[in-house]
């Protein structure tokens, strides 16, 4: 285990952070963030609409322009906004005094968040602290005219605040179905932007093993006239660290993650409980650079925090100009591979000796310039097929970016148990670790055999015909091994082998008994019902499974079984119930009160 002292500065106290909902929006998305819970920050509510200011479930709350527009809105009018903010100037430096972080959240394109945001901005800073702006821009359908207010508030903001983060609505409102409400799309985009501004709150104010600050997040947001790039992800169990990469990658403002192929830096932060892992963060860390290019500056940050129970979340921030966001969107784009494996673990003691993680001493961040490209075409970026084969047994040591972000956060050294720590968990290498396999997940067991035939060697019913491919029948592992333990198994005389044409059947391990079993694949009425295309589904999960060595099990309907040894029962010379007494139903001599199968057994 790595002690980390913890140093009182490191933290920041919640009197000095404060987050600003500003006009009709900006209040709509610090309630949201209120109520989707947030410690360490104070909400400060203010707005000319006194009717949305009062609804407001933020504790504090400033009313603008109080003898300008008596408690309406301005009506769409940013100049209004700007005169309204400066009759309550000095109510506003009183809240905002002392603060060492601020966020503004605030809907662009209106009179009173538009006007009154870049006085804030401005207040905000002149009492010294560091101010952070989300904002949304306007949804297409809102018109020309919010959208130049917008953009004449976006480019004033971008000079006065530290960090801008900027939403499109209309990109958000991709969350929804086009056919749902405003309503919806609004809600939406304010839970997107709530888990975005919690995500920033928690990664700089949470004291960190490795800590990202205030300058980490300027350089992943700093480009003028840009539009944020953000994913966070949580999960928790087997493969949490992948699934959380996934999920953050999954984020509709990293386009599957595509557009941070042409980000210059990433801001990339993980946070766990107790028992977050090096190992874990390792191959985080390398299934991500698959997804930033090669030159990016990546900026890790990474926390333990207990609350955070089983869980791992990774955020990540980046920015890109807008011209590239074009560029970009316009271009064809590959779903990104995820979820390659990328280093293999050693599990053999007589493999190579591990080498200690070097550690170079902290090297100050270059400074750099952004270094504006010219809109470009791309080139659809493409993850080269490669052969599989059996993954090499490699020396167990993080990843060089791992290792840069630890180095740089001389956080360890040689002499430390880095390495002790980091083998601690050894992974055995798969033996053949396909491209799109994940690093670390563990092949299911195969509860099943699987026996696939072509269709037209089974299928003689007609109604299947050309509607099938293949026939897939799964059976649990261990039926296949008792079947020759039910030796007397009564023939279902309606449903024989080859005129069962081409279905998926799943036999119960263990039925109940006496029941009349049935397919668990679908059926109509009491005919198999092929799925089409269920086939090619079926290949892909269970790719992997098969045991060619299985013995082979013919595609037969579900059997009625009875438990080993069962007596047979017999209709014959048993009671008849009511009909006792009466005379047989005869047929060509044939007595139909006898169930058919036994009557065809004799
Ligand atoms: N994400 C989000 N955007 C909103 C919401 N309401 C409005 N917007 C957007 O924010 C822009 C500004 O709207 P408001 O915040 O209501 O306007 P305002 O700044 O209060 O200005 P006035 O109404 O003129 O006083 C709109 O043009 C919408 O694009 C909301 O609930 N969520």
């Amino acid at each position: 285990m790595i002690e980390f002292p913890r140093d009182a500065q490191n933290t920041i106290p919640s009197s000095s952070v404060k987050i600003v909902g500003l006009g009709g929006a900006g209040t709509n998305m610090l309630d949201r963030v209120v109520l989707d819970g947030m410690d360490g920050a104070e909400m400060l509510a203010v707005n000319t609409d006194i009717r949305t200011l009062s609804g407001s479930v933020a504790r504090e709350r400033i009313q603008l322009g109080r003898n300008l527009t008596k408690g309406l809105g301005c009506g769409g009018d940013p100049e209004l906004g700007q005169q309204a903010i400066l009759e309550a100037e000095s109510e506003i430096r009183a809240a905002l005094k002392g603060r060492k972080i601020v966020f503004l959240c605030v809907g662009l394109g209106g009179g009173t968040g538009s006007g009154a945001a870049p006085i804030i901005c401005r207040v905000a800073r002149e009492e010294g602290a560091f101010v952070v702006v989300f904002a949304t821009m306007p949804f297409s359908f809102e018109g020309r005219r919010r959208r130049e207010q917008a953009d004449t508030s976006l480019n004033e903001l971008a000079v006065l605040s530290n960090a801008l983060v900027t939403f499109d609505n209309t990109r958000m409102g991709d969350l929804v179905l086009a056919k749902q409400g405003i309503h919806e799309a609004f809600a939406a985009a304010d839970r997107m932007i709530s888990e975005s501004i919690k995500a920033v709150i928690r990664l700089v104010i949470r004291p960190g093993l490795i800590n990202v600050g205030l300058d980490d997040l300027m350089t992943a947001l700093r480009t003028t006239r840009s539009r944020c790039l953000f994913g966070s992800g949580i999960a928790s169990g087997k493969d949490r660290a992948q699934k959380a990469l996934r999920n953050a990658l999954n984020s509709p403002l990293l386009d599957q993650g595509a557009l941070l192929r042409d980000a210059e830096s990433v801001l990339v932060h993980l946070c766990g409980g107790q028992d977050l892992t090096l190992y874990e963060i390792e191959l985080l860390m390398q299934s991500l650079s698959k997804h930033v290019p090669d030159k990016a500056h990546v900026l890790f940050g990474a926390a333990v925090d207990p609350s955070m129970g089983e869980s791992l979340s990774i955020t990540m921030v980046s920015s890109l100009p807008e011209d590239r966001l074009h560029a970009t969107r316009t271009a064809p784009m590959e779903r990104p591979a995820l979820l390659e494996p990328t280093v293999g673990f050693a599990d053999n003691e007589e493999e190579e000796e591990e080498e200690p993680v070097a550690v170079a001493p902290p090297q100050p961040a270059p400074q750099r310039e952004v270094v504006r490209e010219p809109v470009r075409e791309r080139e659809p970026v493409r993850e080269p097929v490669r052969e599989v084969e059996p993954a090499p047994v490699k020396k167990a040591q993080p990843p060089a970016s791992v290792a840069k972000a630890i180095a740089a956060a001389s956080l360890f050294d040689e002499t430390k148990p880095v390495v002790a720590e980091f083998n601690s968990k050894p992974k055995p290498a798969p033996a053949a670790v396909e491209e799109e396999e994940m690093p670390f997940a563990e092949p299911e067991q195969s509860a099943f055999t699987i026996d696939r035939k072509p269709a037209q060697a089974v299928a003689s019913n007609d109604d299947f015909a050309g509607k099938a491919e293949e026939i897939v029948t799964l059976k649990p592992v261990t039926e296949v091994e008792a079947e020759d333990e039910f030796p007397e198994m009564p023939e279902l005389d309606d449903a024989p082998e080859e005129e069962s044409p081409a279905f998926f059947t799943i036999e119960d391990e263990e039925p109940a008994p006496e029941e009349e079993p049935e397919p668990v694949a679908a059926t109509k009425g009491d005919k198999p019902v092929v799925l089409p295309g269920v086939f090619d589904e079926l290949d892909d999960v269970f790719a992997g499974m098969e045991d060619p060595a299985a013995p082979e099990t013919p595609v037969v309907p579900v059997k009625a079984r009875g438990g080993k040894g069962q007596a047979e029962l017999s209709f014959e010379g048993g009671p008849r119930g009511k009909f006792e007494g009466g005379s047989p139903s005869l047929f060509e001599g044939e007595d139909l009160d006898v169930p058919a199968f036994l009557r065809k057994k004799r």
